[in-house]
């Protein structure tokens, strides 16, 4: 099923972005990307708030975070309360953030994995529904940290 996504990355991962954009487009989703265009050094957080406004303003149905490690740029992505970033290296984590957390942002590290691996997690991502039932209670729990203290 093709889908809208927009991705972003910070210069380490520019060379995957660009590697992923084309793979995603050649199976039929429309792709935004959001920068940078160059490997001239910038900072993650730009980027993951750029894209994280635009899973939130709702204009995409996901959207894919990469930097060298992924970890800087998910850190910047899961500020934004709309988001649910996950960082992924396996296809089975990569499968369970949909299952169970209903992720709507991936991040992966571009000096950490390489291009199939991404392109495996990035296929199996797009394509596990969130199974809802409990894991809709607990998601729900993210957007409202003060309910959850309550039980615990
Ligand atoms: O955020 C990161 C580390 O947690 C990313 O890997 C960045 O891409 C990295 O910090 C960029 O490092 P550089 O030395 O400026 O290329």
């Amino acid at each position: 099923m093709p889908h809208s996504i927009a991705i972003a990355s910070d210069h380490a991962a520019v060379e995957l972005k660009s590697i992923l954009l084309g793979w995603l487009e050649e199976q039929g989703h429309s792709v935004k990307d959001l920068g940078p265009y160059s490997t001239d050094s910038v900072d993650y957080p730009d980027f993951g708030y750029k894209l994280a406004e635009t899973v939130a303003e709702g204009n995409v149905d996901f959207g894919v975070a990469l930097c060298g490690s992924g970890i800087g740029i998910s850190i910047a992505v899961n500020r934004n309360p709309a988001c649910r970033c996950a960082l992924v290296s396996d296809n089975l984590s990569a499968r369970l953030s949909r299952e169970h957390n209903d992720a709507n942002v991936i991040a992966m590290g571009a000096r950490l994995i390489g291009v199939d691996t991404a392109k495996d997690c990035l296929a199996a991502f797009l394509a596990t529904p969130f199974s809802g039932d409990r894991h809709q209670r607990r998601v729900d729990k993210l957007s409202q940290p003060s309910a959850a203290k309550e039980n615990a």
